[in-house]
C-alpha cells in the first residue's frame, strides 16, 4: 500500500475580504496518484493547491507532508498561463529554476535538455516563445516544472486555453510521462472527461464554502488508449462525476432531476 504524501486536516482559508473559500477540507493524497480537483467556479480549487504550495497561509487547520519526500525539490506548480520570459530562449526560460537554486550552468544545462527531451521539444532550445503555438509554450513550462525533479506536480488548469486538439495530445503525454515517473500529480480541470482520462482518483468539490463533496475512485488500467476514451467504463464514470457536480452545483441529484422531468412529462 502506497504512503500519503499530503494531508489536508480540517483546513479552512478565510481571505482578507471575508471569502470564506475553503472550510473544513479534509483530503488525503497518496504517493504516486494522480488526482484531479473538479467543481464549480469559485469552489476553492486554485486555493487548494496555493496552500499546499506554500503560496499563503491557511486560517485553521494544517497540511501534513509525508515522509517519503525529500526536503529539496518536492513540488513543481504549473499555472493555466505558460508565464514565459518572451525575451528569454526556451533554454532560458527553463534554466530559470536551477539559476534561482544556483546549480551551476552546465549541469543545470544537461538537466534542461533532459526536460526539453521529456515534453518532446529538442530542437527548440534557441526557439523564442514567440516562435511556438499555445500547445509548445505549455510545454515549455511544462519543462520548467519537470527540470526541478520534483516529486509533486500541482497544475492549475494547465491546458484550459489550448484547443480539443492540442489539449487530448497533451493529455495523452502527460499521462505516458506520469506513468514513467510516477510523480504525485494533483491537477484541476473543469473538464470532466479529462479529468476521467486522465486520473485515479477525481475529487469534487462545491462552492459557498468550498469543500469537498465526493471522492470517486477511477478503476481503470493504465495505459489508458483512446480505447478507454470510448469505453462504456469511460462514460460511466464521467456520467458519475458530472452527476455529483451536479449535486454540488444544485444541491440536487441529477437523477432525481431527470425523475422529475421524466415523470412531468408523462402526465
Ligand atoms: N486573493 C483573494 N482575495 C479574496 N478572495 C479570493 C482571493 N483568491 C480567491 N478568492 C475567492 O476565493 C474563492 C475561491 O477561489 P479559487 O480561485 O480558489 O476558486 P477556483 O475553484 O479555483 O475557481 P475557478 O475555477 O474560477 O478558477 C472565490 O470566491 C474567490 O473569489
Amino acid at each position: 500500500m502506497s504512503a500519503p504524501v499530503i494531508t489536508l486536516s480540517h483546513v479552512s482559508k478565510v481571505y482578507s475580504n471575508g471569502t470564506v473559500a475553503l472550510q473544513d477540507m479534509n483530503m488525503t493524497i497518496q504517493t504516486g496518484q494522480f488526482v484531479s480537483l473538479v467543481g464549480p467556479s469559485g469552489c476553492g480549487k486554485s486555493t487548494v493547491l496555493r496552500l499546499i504550495a506554500g503560496l499563503g497561509g491557511m486560517t485553521t487547520g494544517s497540511i501534513e507532508w509525508g515522509q517519503s519526500l525529500t526536503e529539496n525539490h518536492k513540488l513543481a506548480f504549473v499555472f493555466q498561463e505558460p508565464a514565459l520570459m518572451p525575451w528569454a530562449t526556451v533554454m532560458d526560460n527553463v534554466r530559470l529554476p536551477l539559476k534561482l537554486a544556483g546549480e551551476p550552468k552546465q549541469k543545470a544545462d544537461q538537466d534542461v535538455l533532459e526536460a526539453l527531451q521529456l515534453v518532446s521539444l529538442r530542437g527548440f532550445e534557441r526557439s523564442f516563445p514567440r516562435e511556438l503555438s499555445g500547445g509548445m509554450r505549455m510545454r515549455v513550462s511544462i519543462a520548467r516544472a519537470l527540470v526541478t525533479k520534483p516529486q509533486v506536480l500541482l497544475m492549475d488548469e494547465p491546458f484550459g486555453a489550448l484547443d480539443e486538439i492540442t489539449r487530448s495530445r497533451l493529455n495523452s503525454d502527460l499521462l505516458e510521462l506520469w506513468q514513467e515517473k510516477r510523480w504525485t500529480v494533483i491537477f484541476v480541470t473543469h473538464n470532466i472527461y479529462e479529468a476521467v482520462y486522465l486520473s485515479n482518483r477525481v475529487v469534487v468539490m462545491a462552492a459557498r464554502p468550498g469543500r469537498v463533496v465526493a471522492d470517486i475512485p477511477i478503476d481503470a488500467p493504465y495505459p489508458r488508449s483512446e480505447e478507454f476514451r470510448t469505453s462504456p467504463l469511460y462514460n460511466d464514470y464521467c456520467r458519475e462525476v458530472s452527476a455529483r457536480l451536479h449535486e454540488a452545483m444544485h444541491g440536487t441529484s441529477q437523477d432525481h432531476h431527470l425523475r422529475t422531468l421524466s415523470v412531468g412529462r408523462s402526465r
